[in-house]
């Protein structure tokens, strides 16, 4: 061990718990093996709460401070379009979401795929992201995502936890649907996530809600992948 991964175990400790010196995982690759689980109540909808380790967490978090994003209290959003413009990490992001989707389809018995296949073979996958940082209190309107994205969206949640809330578009009627955003989670939107169902992180208090507990908040920083409609 270096002392730069000296000091990474010690920061990773600090933030997550001794539990985060998993030094079995390969230097900044992406595991490929991933567990998916189906939202049912709104078709399209794709959650794996484990996709990034929280070293891979800890270095997105790094680099992003280093860049110096949110240096300033005033933003709370960075925005990249174009291939050529993201980080090389949402480069490996996007490409370990098409290898995890892809190795998925490869071992399950059922036909679902958490992108269908013709957005997972696209090229390139994702050519925007947004970076949204959320502090105690603050969270997101209930939106479907503009048109200019075409479909299939993957949000990676980051830091404190959260309960995203799902409305179809037409029916008032129907309960939301609660989804819970972990650190290190991710959901892939498509087809009816993505254009009839509206999304919304409410974190107001006495909203944010998990199992009748809750939820304790802190910062929260999300990244969001999508690609241009051509
Ligand atoms: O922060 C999130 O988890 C969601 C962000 C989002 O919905 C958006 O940027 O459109
Ligand atoms: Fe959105």
């Amino acid at each position: 061990m270096t002392v730069g991964d000296e000091e990474e175990k010690a920061v990773l400790e600090q933030v997550f718990g001794s539990s985060s010196s998993d030094g079995s995982e390969s230097d900044g690759e992406y595991e490929t093996e991933h567990n998916w689980e189906a939202i049912e109540e709104v078709k399209g909808l794709w959650l794996c709460k484990h996709f990034l380790s929280h070293r891979q967490q800890f270095r997105i978090l790094s680099a992003i401070d280093a860049d110096n994003w949110f240096s300033q209290p005033s933003i709370n959003q960075a925005m990249r379009f174009g291939l050529q413009h993201l980080p090389s990490w949402a480069l490996r992001l996007a490409q370990s979401i098409r290898r995890s989707v892809l190795s998925f389809n490869q071992h399950q018995h059922q036909h679902r795929s958490p992108l269908p296949l013709h957005l997972l073979q696209r090229e390139p996958l994702f050519d925007q992201m947004i970076a949204n940082v959320y502090h105690p209190g603050e969270g997101i309107c209930a939106h479907v995502d503009l048109l200019r994205f075409d479909d299939g969206i993957a949000i990676l949640s980051l830091e404190s936890s959260c309960v995203m809330h799902f409305t179809p578009v037409s029916q008032t009627l129907t309960l939301p649907v609660p989804v819970f955003l972990t650190p290190g989670s991710l959901v892939l939107m498509s087809g009816e996530a993505r254009y009839h169902w509206k999304h919304e992180i409410n974190r107001r208090p006495g909203f944010q809600l998990w199992q009748g507990q809750p939820l304790t908040q802190t910062k929260r920083t999300s990244i969001t992948l999508r690609k241009l409609c051509s």
